[in-house]
């Protein structure tokens, strides 16, 4: 939370677990309809850029009429993968969001983004958390892997140290690329929410590609307001699941130990290269 610019909703009504009911009944007219066009737009772009797997999740939630609700969204999912879906204000502290993983509950922003911010936004409004998130909650490893995630988080909360495991959620469930027998495929809630980096991340030749591997995801700073400047790529699912299981607690303390790297530079051996023209860095330490 401490990342982001501005916070936004309201949070004056809500339970300890951060929860507060969605009001359905009070959204406009005028939001509905910036719901529908978000969602046509973007449901356009899925053949080409999405992995089947989300296309088959957004199929079975079939929401483009207007801005979900989420009780009956929640009972639709319950009923495939045991998930469902709580409303919450907007950005919740990491404890809180972990705790959901765990009990498998995802929390869905209650507001929908600006007219101004169609293409990209900072923070999660509710049609990234719904329409980013939930479908790949369909799908079983991926649903089993989120909760594992919430559960990992609550063991590196105890720990004092999710900052490492945040990169993987950032990157893994954010920023997702995978790679299909139809070339690659984006899966990330992040990139998938917003038109401008669906496109960007499948097409655009600028940002670095690299094949998933856990070490260096765990030592890789990322980016909060902008698109981000590398991309991993997954065989499968199961590859995500099996090595977040097995290695992210034994590479943890190693990774804990290594300088962290940004996401233009390279690790040869013992030495850290800086690809490009370092630009990463300035427009970091501007943002
Ligand atoms: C996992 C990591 O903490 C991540 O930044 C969390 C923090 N809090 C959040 N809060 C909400 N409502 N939605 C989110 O996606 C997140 N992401
Ligand atoms: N940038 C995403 C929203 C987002 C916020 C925070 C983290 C990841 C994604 C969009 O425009 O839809
Ligand atoms: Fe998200």
């Amino acid at each position: 939370m401490e990342n982001y610019p501005n916070l936004r909703g309201d949070y004056s009504d809500m339970a300890p677990d951060y929860t507060i009911s969605q009001d359905w009944d009070r959204y406009t007219v005028e939001e509905h309809a910036r719901w529908r066009m978000l969602y046509a737009r973007q449901a356009k772009l899925l053949k080409r850029y999405a992995a089947q797997e989300f296309i088959d999740g957004t199929a079975a939630l079939d929401a483009g009429d207007g801005i979900p609700d989420l009780e009956i969204a929640s009972a639709r999912l319950a009923a495939k993968t045991g998930w469902r879906l709580v409303a919450v204000p907007g950005l919740i502290p990491e404890t809180d969001f972990f705790a959901h993983l765990e009990r498998r509950q995802f929390p869905v922003t209650n507001w929908i983004r600006g007219a101004d911010e169609i293409d990209y936004l900072v923070e999660p409004d509710i049609f990234h958390d719904f329409f980013g998130h939930v479908p790949l909650l369909f799908n079983p490893v991926f649903a089993d892997y989120m909760q594992l995630y919430g559960e990992k988080g609550a063991e590196a909360n105890r720990l004092g140290t999710s900052k490492i495991l945040v990169r993987l959620y950032w990157y893994m469930v954010e920023f997702g690329l995978i790679r299909t027998g139809d070339g690659l495929k984006a899966y990330g809630a992040g990139m998938l929410s917003s038109a401008a980096e669906t496109r960007f991340s499948i097409k655009d030749n600028s940002p670095n590609r690299l094949c998933f591997d856990l070490k260096r995801v765990m030592r890789t700073r990322y980016r909060i307001d902008d698109f981000q400047e590398t991309y991993f790529v997954l065989d499968s699912f199961e590859q995500l699941f099996e090595a977040t299981h097995r290695d992210f607690a034994p590479l943890y303390e190693l990774v804990q130990r290594q300088p962290e790297i940004t996401p233009d530079q390279i690790v040869a051996g013992d030495r850290v290269i800086t690809l490009g023209d370092g630009s990463w860095k300035q427009r970091r330490a501007a943002a």
